[in-house]
């Protein structure tokens, strides 16, 4: 079963494409790296993904669920930290679907958030202003926000880019148990020793469509020399290609 179909589809910034007739499916309860050079589209599909960017052509369908069961952590840089909010409500937040907008906080929700914070080894830090945090414990705050929001499908962009490598080790175990679980897991990474040992599927992106499926095979030597080629011989002024005009 599919938890996600791309059906030929293609993102373009001010008529320049991003993302070229991209088809594939990610596998019901599949755990799939999304991987390609710099400018690849990685991030951009993500967000076609998410309805962000809208496409230029081609539909994208979402299986037994739908958009808003996704789960998604966008780049760090797209997030504003300086909002006076406290680590407890930033993960409540993750609880908005069961919530509701009026709803006031339950008890439940409340041990909920706490627990997540156990999860991600921040107990004890509630009440904290997310202002005040490091960057790997903030990206453990939105891990535990996403442990709240208990999506069947979670989409995260580059989880670990600029992170220490002791969070890294422990949010990538909260990573794995969301598959074991049974969910649908894509990540935009760019350790390809970490895509390797931790990733069984990955889609090999150079705006195009490199490799799709087993990772051992995608990214092999060949797959990877070809989308560095591509990368570089891109030009940035192409059009999206228009269909034929048939008479
Ligand atoms: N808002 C935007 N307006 C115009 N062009 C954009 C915009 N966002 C991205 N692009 C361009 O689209 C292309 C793909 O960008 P995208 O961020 O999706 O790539 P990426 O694979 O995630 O790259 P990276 O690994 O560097 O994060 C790049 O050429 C980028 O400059």
């Amino acid at each position: 079963m599919s938890a996600l179909v791309l059906d030929d589809i293609t993102v373009a910034y001010q008529r320049h494409p991003a993302v070229h007739h991209i088809s594939g499916e990610f596998a019901s309860g599949s755990l799939t790296a999304i991987a390609g050079p710099n400018g690849a589209g990685k991030s951009t599909l993500l967000k076609a993904i998410m309805g962000e960017v809208p496409l230029a052509s081609g539909r994208i369908r979402y299986g037994q669920y739908q958009q808003r069961d996704i789960g998604y952590l966008p780049q760090a840089a797209a997030i504003d930290r300086q909002f006076p909010l406290t680590v407890a409500d930033t993960v409540i937040m993750g609880a908005w679907r069961t919530l509701g907008v009026h709803r006031a906080v339950t008890q439940d929700v409340a041990a909920q958030a706490r627990n997540a914070l156990q999860a991600v080894g921040l107990a004890g830090f509630e009440q904290r202003p997310i202002g005040s945090l490091s960057a790997g414990q903030f990206q453990r705050v939105l891990f535990a926000r996403l442990l709240l929001q208990d999506a069947p499908i979670v989409v995260l962009d580059e989880p670990f880019t600029a992170i220490d490598s002791r969070t890294t080790h422990d949010l990538l175990q909260v990573i794995l148990s969301w598959h074991q679980q049974g969910r649908t897991v894509i990540a935009v990474l760019h350790d390809f020793e970490q895509v390797r040992q931790h990733f069984p599927s990955t889609l090999l992106l150079a705006r195009e469509i490199i490799g799709w499926g087993d990772t051992s095979a995608v990214m092999s030597r060949d797959n990877l020399t070809r989308a560095k080629a591509m990368a570089e011989a891109w030009d940035e002024g192409a059009d999206v290609c228009q269909p034929e005009v048939s008479a």
